[in-house]
């Protein structure tokens, strides 16, 4: 199945050129294809922070690009460029509070420096650890396709209609996707009968990104609003929910897009399993639950307008854009190291103690 995935591998939000990094701006899909050219960590920051590049391993894998940008700038300034990077490292991960890998990332990076061999190159090996942290990261989205699939494919009689939320494909990853990488490799191996795709309000990331990979990918897609996903389970025969993950406590709580938790209670309602698909990067061990996990909430003009067109009152919006489910509603944690069923803190240390499998 690595190489089928691989050759489906079409659409890329990532790119590095040595001395700048290009980001496809997600703001402006599927309308506009525009790239956006970073030269600094202070702009690879404000695109993290005005979502130009979004969704957990894409901004950890930006950040890691940027301080190789920022160890450049600081080495040719002279003095204690270390010390000087340290602010770098701190205006990165301000840029947005709740996906861990954006942490992860620079925690690697920062050890990597404190790897040098003597007479190395830092900005060489940053530059090759972050490469590695972007390669992993694609090379992940494979393992966790793979053993996704398996789950669908046992679970009963296919095709199978699957419902996800948010976008979490090759536009929030550096290669396949997360649980839109199990969904596609679904669809490639004959299991899907159809999508549906929540739009995911405010930033419609399921109308405009998920929408958009999967028509690309010819998968049998409907889009529908947040608010339809009860009546669907009730009425189309969902079987699976498959979401992706910010940022997943010790305890097997996942953080995620807004509207995630009502799902995971919607689908124990109605007998729908429920699957959440992230790499180990977005586990973090240090929180004992998922009510240590920020959450950030964005301006409130989001929901008051679209592309700058406002359509609401003048009202006061409250717009947190992640929740946390709870483990006891999740049926499967799914990571390339491995899976955890009915995710537990037992069973996730175990999970984390264990090499990756592919
Ligand atoms: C593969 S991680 C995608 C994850 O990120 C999204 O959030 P945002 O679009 O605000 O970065 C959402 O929570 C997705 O599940």
């Amino acid at each position: 199945m690595r190489e089928r995935l691989l050759a489906a591998e079409k659409v890329k939000s990532i790119e590095w050129h040595g001395d700048r990094l290009s980001l496809l701006d997600q703001r402006k899909l599927p309308t506009e294809e525009v790239w956006h050219s970073c030269d600094s960590a202070a702009a690879v920051a404000g695109a993290i922070r005005d979502m130009v590049v979004r969704g957990a391993p894409a901004i950890g894998i930006s950040a890691a690009y940027a301080l190789v940008l920022a160890a450049r700038t600081r080495m040719a300034a002279g003095g204690d460029w270390r010390q000087a990077l340290e602010e770098d490292v701190a205006l990165l991960a301000a840029s947005r509070p709740t996906a861990v890998n954006l942490i992860w990332a620079l925690k690697q990076m920062r050890e990597r420096l404190e790897r040098l061999k003597p007479g190395e190159d830092p900005c060489a090996a940053l530059e090759a650890q972050a490469i590695s942290i972007h390669e992993s990261d694609r090379e992940a989205n494979l393992a966790m396709a793979q053993f996704g699939v398996d789950l669908i494919r046992r679970h009963q009689g296919n095709p199978q209609n699957l419902l996800t939320h948010c976008n979490t494909g090759a536009l929030a990853t550096g290669g396949f996707g997360t649980a839109l990488g199990v969904i596609r490799a679904a669809h490639l191996d004959g299991l899907v009968e159809r999508v549906y795709v929540d739009e995911t309000r405010p930033w419609l990331q399921g109308s405009r990104l998920t929408a958009w990979e999967l028509l690309g990918d010819g998968v049998p897609t409907t889009l529908n609003v947040d608010s339809a996903a009860a009546h669907l389970m009730k009425t189309r025969g969902i079987s699976w929910v498959v979401v992706g993950a910010d940022r997943i406590a010790a305890n097997g709580d996942v953080a995620n897009k807004i509207g995630t938790y009502q799902l995971a209670v919607l689908a124990m309602h109605h007998g729908v399993r429920f699957m959440v698909v992230a790499p180990s990067s977005s586990i973090d061990m240090t929180l004992e639950s998922g009510d240590e996990i920020p959450l950030e909430e964005r301006a409130g003009s989001e929901l008051l307008e679209v592309n700058g067109q406002r359509f609401a009152a003048d009202v006061e919006a409250f717009n947190p854009v992640f929740d946390v489910t709870p483990a006891d509603l999740i049926d499967v944690i799914v990571t390339e190291k491995g899976v955890v069923e009915r995710p537990t803190a037992a069973k996730m240390a175990d999970l984390m103690s264990r090499k990756r499998l592919h």
